[in-house]
C-alpha cells in the first residue's frame, strides 16, 4: 500500500472529509434558508442562486468519488446525441442496483454541467437528512411517499413547477422504487408472473405509475429520455464507505439509443422518429434512427405507457446481460473527462474550514478547561455518529421494506 492510499484509508482523513462536508452543507443550508425571501421577489433569480449553493454541496460527493477514490466513469452512448446532453431536459430511467448509483448518476450530471439542478422523484424519508435532504427542498425536488393515492396529486404538482425551471437539468427516476436485494426480486418477479409479464433477471420489476405521471406533466418541457443502464466492473458492489476509504472503482454507464421503436407500427412510428429527427437533431440523413429516446414517442394513454416502460425494462435486462457476458456494453465510448470545478469547491471548503477549526483548536487548548475539552469530544463523537446515520442512508442493508411484502399471485 503506498503513502496516499495509506492517508486515505486512515479514520482521521476520513473525520476531516465528513468534517468538511458536514460544516460548509450546514453553512449552504443556512444561506439556502436566507433566499427564502428572495423567491418572493424573483423566483428564477432564487432558484438559480439555489442551483449554485446545491452545487457546492453536491460536488463536493462527486469530488471525493472522482478526485479521492479516483473511480472511473465510462460512458457508452451514441456521439451524435452526446452533444444534446446537458443541453436540454431529459428525464433519465436509471437501474436502482448500487448505494453509489446516485453519486454516478451525480458525476455525470457534472461532467455535463447540469449537477446543481438535477432533480430526481425521491422518497419522502430523504428529505429529513440534513445537508443534502434539506438542501434538496430548495431545489424543488419531487418527493414522493410512495402511495400512489397520495402521490398522484403531490407528485404531478411539483412537477408542474418544473415546467419553468430556468435551467437545463436531468429528471432522474429509478422505476424500481426501491434497491435491488434478493428477496424483492423473488417477490417483484411473482408480481411480474401474475401480471403476465417476463421475468427480468437484473432488475426488480418497474412501477410504471411514476414513469407516466413525470412524462405527462414534463411533455414540452422535457425534450427527451435517457434510457440509462450502470454496472460496475469485476462483480464489484462499491459503498460510500469504500469511497470514503480511498478505493476506486470503475463503473460504466450505457445510454441507449437504438431505432428500437421502428418495428410495431412502422407507418406511424417511422413518421414520428422522422419528425423527431427534424425537431431535435436536425439530420435527416438516417431518418430511421431514432438516437436517445424523444417524449413524442411515448405513449400518453397510461397503461400503453406502463407497457412501453415494461418492455423497456425487458431490454435493459437484455444489456446487463450483455454486460456480464462480455464485460462491456454495446456501443462506443465517448466518455466526458472530469472537471476540476468539484475539486476547486473541496479545496475552498477545506481550507476554510480547516482554517477555522485549527483557531478553535488552538483556544480550546489554551483555555485549559477539562469540561469544555469534554465537551467539544462528546460534540465532535455525535458529529461523526450523525455523519454514520447519514451513511448509512445509502446501504442497501439498512434499506426501507418497500417491496419486500408478499403479494397475492392471482393480483392482476
Ligand atoms: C448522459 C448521462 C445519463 C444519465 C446519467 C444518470 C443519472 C443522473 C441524473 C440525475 C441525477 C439526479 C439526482 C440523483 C441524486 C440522488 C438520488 C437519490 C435517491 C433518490 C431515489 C429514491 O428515493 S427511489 C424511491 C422513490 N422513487 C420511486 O419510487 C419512483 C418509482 N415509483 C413509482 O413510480 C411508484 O409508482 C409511485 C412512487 C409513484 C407510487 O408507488 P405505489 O407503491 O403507491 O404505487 P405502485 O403503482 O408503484 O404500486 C402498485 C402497483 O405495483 C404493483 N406491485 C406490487 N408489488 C410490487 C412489486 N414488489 N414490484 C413491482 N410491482 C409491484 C401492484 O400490482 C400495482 O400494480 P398496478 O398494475 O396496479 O400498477
Ligand atoms: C465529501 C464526501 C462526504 C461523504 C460523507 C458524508 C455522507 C453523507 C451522505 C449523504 C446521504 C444522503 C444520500 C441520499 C441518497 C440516497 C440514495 C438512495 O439510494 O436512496 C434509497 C432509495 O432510492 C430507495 O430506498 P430503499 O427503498 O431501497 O430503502
Amino acid at each position: 500500500m503506498g503513502l496516499v492510499q495509506l492517508l486515505k484509508s486512515q479514520f482521521l482523513s476520513q473525520l476531516i472529509i465528513c468534517y468538511v462536508f458536514l460544516v460548509s452543507g450546514l453553512i449552504v443550508n443556512l444561506l439556502q434558508l436566507c433566499t427564502l425571501p428572495l423567491w418572493l421577489v424573483s423566483k428564477q433569480l432564487a432558484r438559480r442562486i439555489n442551483i449554485r449553493l446545491g452545487y457546492c454541496i453536491s460536488s463536493q460527493m462527486v469530488a471525493a468519488l472522482e478526485w479521492w477514490s479516483g473511480t472511473e466513469c465510462t460512458l457508452y452512448t451514441d456521439p451524435k446525441s452526446y452533444p444534446l446532453y446537458g443541453n436540454e431536459n431529459a428525464i433519465v430511467v436509471l437501474n436502482h442496483s448500487f448505494e453509489i448509483d446516485f453519486l454516478c448518476g451525480w458525476t455525470f450530471c457534472e461532467r455535463f454541467g447540469v449537477l446543481g439542478s438535477s432533480k430526481v422523484l425521491a422518497k419522502k424519508e430523504l428529505s429529513y437528512v440534513p445537508v443534502i435532504g434539506w438542501m434538496w427542498y430548495f431545489l424543488e425536488i419531487v418527493f414522493c411517499k410512495r402511495k400512489w393515492e397520495e402521490d398522484r396529486r403531490t407528485v404531478a404538482q411539483s412537477l408542474q413547477n418544473l415546467r419553468d425551471y430556468p435551467e437545463n437539468y436531468w429528471f432522474l427516476l429509478y422505476c424500481e422504487g426501491t434497491r435491488l436485494t434478493p428477496k424483492k426480486h423473488q417477490i417483484s418477479m411473482q408480481v411480474a408472473e401474475s401480471k403476465g409479464l417476463p421475468k427480468l433477471k437484473y432488475h426488480l420489476l418497474p412501477r410504471t405509475k411514476g414513469f407516466w405521471v413525470t412524462v405527462q406533466n414534463l411533455r414540452g418541457a422535457a425534450a427527451a429520455v435517457y434510457d440509462s443502464t450502470l454496472n460496475f466492473r469485476n462483480n464489484e458492489m462499491p459503498t460510500l464507505l469504500g469511497i470514503l476509504n480511498g478505493k476506486k472503482y470503475h463503473a460504466d454507464l450505457y445510454v441507449r439509443y437504438k431505432e428500437m421503436f421502428c418495428y410495431d407500427n412502422f407507418n406511424n412510428i417511422t413518421l414520428s422518429v422522422f419528425w423527431c429527427n427534424l425537431l431535435y437533431l436536425r439530420d435527416l440523413t438516417s431518418p430511421l434512427t431514432c438516437r436517445r429516446i424523444p417524449l413524442e414517442l411515448i405513449p400518453e394513454d397510461e397503461a400503453e405507457c406502463a407497457a412501453w416502460l415494461h418492455k423497456l425494462y425487458q431490454e435493459k435486462d437484455s444489456f446487463q446481460e450483455h454486460y456480464t457476458q462480455t464485460g462491456r456494453f454495446p456501443g462506443p465510448i465517448v466518455s466526458p473527462p472530469r472537471r476540476p470545478w468539484a475539486l476547486i469547491n473541496w479545496l475552498f471548503w477545506c481550507c476554510l474550514l480547516l482554517y477555522l477549526l485549527g483557531l478553535l483548536l488552538t483556544q480550546l487548548i489554551s483555555s485549559g478547561s477539562m469540561l469544555t475539552i469534554l465537551a467539544s469530544l462528546a460534540f465532535c463523537s455525535t458529529v461523526s455518529l450523525g455523519v454514520r446515520w447519514m451513511i448509512g442512508q445509502t446501504e442497501i442493508d439498512r434499506g426501507s421494506s418497500y417491496g419486500n411484502k408478499e403479494v397475492p399471485l392471482n393480483n392482476n
